[in-house]
């Protein structure tokens, strides 16, 4: 496949590119680029745009409760506001500077990069903390990057979180939920703690609506109009410049297949452009192991005598030593190629990149509360998303960036900024999350953006089939406390806790770990056959989750072999993902008290357990139907069987679905098989209702 590409036309001020078009970065650095790599790490700071601001930063944060930091991506936001803030004293005393990431990949990432500049160990003064990993020192750690999330859980033990002097919220665009849910709880927070300081930041953001959501100083004036301390109004600073030059290209025509598309760029690019690694944004573990696999062969066929390309997946589901590998070196005459979902669309800095090519996909949830269903779709990223890709290209020397679409399709059909995931998510992990905060009216809490009340009343709902919150709404005890606990989805956390009631928390923290990970199947490598017969020698009649637990065992049994994983079409680094998941679930589950304990082999238990947290997905096949059309017995809505799925053709009467993709239809993967009484045992509130008709054998 070849493409033919035209450059954006060119315009230099680009901060609000309403009308897109551009993408020349304009950059307050270029002229001295060449210099990169032998300026000293101070002279680098010193040249990013965010240096010329330090003074009127330091200046609002001493002077205003809230400060609003609007740059764009590598002005230098993340790594040098809280090393300013260090310097100016905010971290005396034993207080701390917290820095909030959506992602985790990102709050490694840039506390390593600070640590660095600073020139201490990581954990020691500037330190991480994210899921399931802490890497700060209660008597030493001064800057704290933390994921929004852990910040979050963070509050349930200390709630006016009093050993942060300034919280700031980072990449706030991306209007993540746990972002949105924290900028509410910090609003509550300052009215009980005038000293602390929030800096907002971000590259795009609505920095207007964002000041109305923080002023609260229209609420005061007339009580307190002479009060002392930080004005309540708050500050909005645009810091102008950016990154080095990036130059962006459009497909010049509409590409039908952008996987196929992306791996002819990149040859392009290998076999054109000067040395430099590209980065490629698609959308999920499938299509990045399909297009790893096919420039893998391409590149072998290649022939160009100047040395090949080194392919590296990047996605969430990989283990945290192959995550590693994006950031080391690129061996002398290679290139490296990362291809990645988009976690390495903000705040990351992988320094060898000189080109993007961008697919203007990604997978988003939403979630629909009338039919009660969420969904995986692939669905168009928003022009903040495409420009932040782009500017991945251009941290640390000038760039290009080759766009999928054209540029008619960017200007007209892309939008702004994308939907807040407050507003596209299921809110079931929220509401849970607020309600162990303490939060009990969660219809009045301040949003900022308020979700749908559908969507609110459908997760109090399930909430209260699931038996974490109590007929007044207040979390149960102990069970609900227990859930909100666990840092995962309750639903996978209820299955947890019933494990440790029917004897199989071992296996069934196996499929929690499973469930995490998008795929444990190689399914991009050799045939459809091929890959179906390798699952049929693992498969069990009960399901998917059964059949995971046979690939665990028999991946234990190899002693975790690779050849093994090859042989038998299982993805090994998937694999090695779920020891480590494994590992992390379990220490968890001790701490709350679940005994460790195997039932054996027994699957109707792990079946239950199953059951138990996921009652809300139960469906059944439509008697009349020969296309194994399945209808949710909740929302009847009409879903079909994943042809991933160990169960596809098989068609089972009744089964309970782990997730749903949408793609022509609404497909369930990973399903397992139920007897329908275990639903009115397991929820009897949430299907009192529909009894005695919908389960009719
Ligand atoms: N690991 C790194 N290696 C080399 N340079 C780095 C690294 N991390 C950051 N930088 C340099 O610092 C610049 C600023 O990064 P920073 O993350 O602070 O920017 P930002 O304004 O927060 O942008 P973004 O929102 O995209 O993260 C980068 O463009 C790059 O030049």
């Amino acid at each position: 496949m070849s493409l033919f590409w035209k450059p954006g036309a060119e315009k230099p001020q680009l901060l609000d590119d309403e009308e897109g078009g551009v993408l020349f970065f304009s950059s307050a650095l270029s002229s001295s680029s060449s210099s990169y790599g032998y300026a000293s790490l101070e002279k680098q700071r010193q040249r990013l745009p965010v240096y010329k601001y330090r003074n009127s930063i330091l200046y609002l944060v001493e002077t205003h409760s809230t400060s609003i930091v609007v740059g764009e991506t590598g002005s230098g936001k993340t790594t040098q506001i809280p090393q300013y803030l260090k310097e100016a004293g905010w971290a005396d005393g034993g207080r701390v500077i917290a820095c909030t990431q959506p992602r985790r990949l990102a709050v490694q990432a840039v506390a390593s990069r600070v640590a660095e500049e600073m020139g201490v160990k990581l954990g020691d003064e500037v330190g991480y903390t994210i899921r399931f990993e802490d890497l700060t020192n209660s008597e030493l750690t001064r800057i704290k990057f933390l994921t929004d999330g852990v910040l979050l859980r963070e509050m349930m033990t200390d709630p006016l979180l009093s050993k942060y002097s300034v919280i700031m919220v980072d990449e706030a665009h991306e209007r993540s939920i746990s972002t949105d849910i924290l900028l509410g709880l910090l609003k509550k927070i300052q009215r009980r703690r005038p000293e602390l300081r929030l800096i907002i930041a971000s590259a795009t953001i609505e920095a207007k609506s964002m000041a109305a959501f923080f002023d609260t100083s229209k609420k005061r004036r007339g009580s307190d109009d002479k009060q002392h301390g930080p004005k309540t109004e708050p500050a909005i600073l645009s810091v102008e410049g950016r990154g080095f030059n990036v130059q962006v290209f459009y497909a010049e025509e509409p590409v039908p297949d952008y996987l196929r598309a992306a791996v002819s760029t990149v040859m392009s690019i290998h076999n054109q452009e000067p040395p430099g690694d590209i980065l490629v944004f698609l959308t999920g573990q499938d299509d990045i192991d399909a297009a790893v696999e096919l420039l893998t062969e391409e590149s072998q066929n290649n022939g160009k005598p100047s040395g090949g390309l080194t392919i590296l997946p990047l996605y969430s589901g990989l283990s945290r030593a192959d995550q590693d590998l994006v950031f080391s070196p690129t061996p002398r005459g290679k290139r490296k190629v990362v291809i990645s979902t988009n976690i390495a669309e903000t705040s990351l800095t992988l320094e060898g990149v000189v080109y993007v090519v961008d697919s203007g996909f990604s997978k988003q949830r939403f979630y629909n509360p009338i039919t009660d269903v969420e969904n995986l779709i692939v669905a168009p990223i928003s022009k903040a998303s495409a420009r932040q890709r782009a500017g991945r290209a251009g941290r640390v020397r000038p760039g290009k960036c080759y766009r999928l679409y054209t540029e008619e399709y960017y200007v007209n059909e892309l939008s702004t900024e994308g939907i807040p995931e407050i507003q596209r998510t299921s809110l079931v992990s929220s509401v849970i999350q607020l309600k162990a905060l303490g939060i009990d009216n969660i219809l009045g809490f301040d949003w900022p953006a308020s979700p749908s009340p559908e969507a609110m009343i459908r997760a109090l709902e399930v909430l209260y089939s699931l038996g974490v919150i109590d007929d007044d709404a207040k979390l149960t005890s102990p069970a609900g406390f227990q859930i909100a606990e666990i840092p995962l989805e309750p639903m996978i956390s209820k299955m947890i806790l019933a494990s440790d009631e029917l004897g199989c928390s071992e296996e069934i923290l196996t499929i929690a770990s499973v469930l995490s990970i998008q795929s444990i199947w190689a399914s991009s490598r050799g045939s459809q056959k091929e890959l179906d017969e390798a699952k049929m020698r693992f498969a069990a009649a009960e399901g998917d989750h059964v059949t995971f637990l046979n690939v665990y065992k028999g991946f234990l049994k190899c002693n975790k072999s690779p050849t093994w994983c090859h042989k038998n079409f299982v993805n090994y680094q998937a694999m090695k993902k779920v020891i480590e998941v494994r590992g992390q679930l379990r220490r968890t589950a001790q701490r709350i008290g679940i005994n460790l304990k195997s039932c054996d082999g027994d699957t109707q238990v792990v079946r239950k357990a199953v059951t138990a947290g996921y009652f809300a997905n139960a469906c059944r096949l439509e008697a009349f139907s020969h296309s194994g059309m399945y209808k949710t017995l909740r929302g009847s809505q009409e879903v079909y069987i994943h042809p991933s799925s160990i169960l596809f053709r098989v068609n089972p009467k009744w089964i309970i679905f782990h997730s749903l993709v949408s793609t022509d239809r609404q497909y369930m993967r990973n399903v397992i098989t139920i007897d329908p009484s275990w639903l009115t045992e397991a929820a009897p509130h949430f299907y009192q209702h529909r009894q005695p008709d919908s389960f009719r054998q």
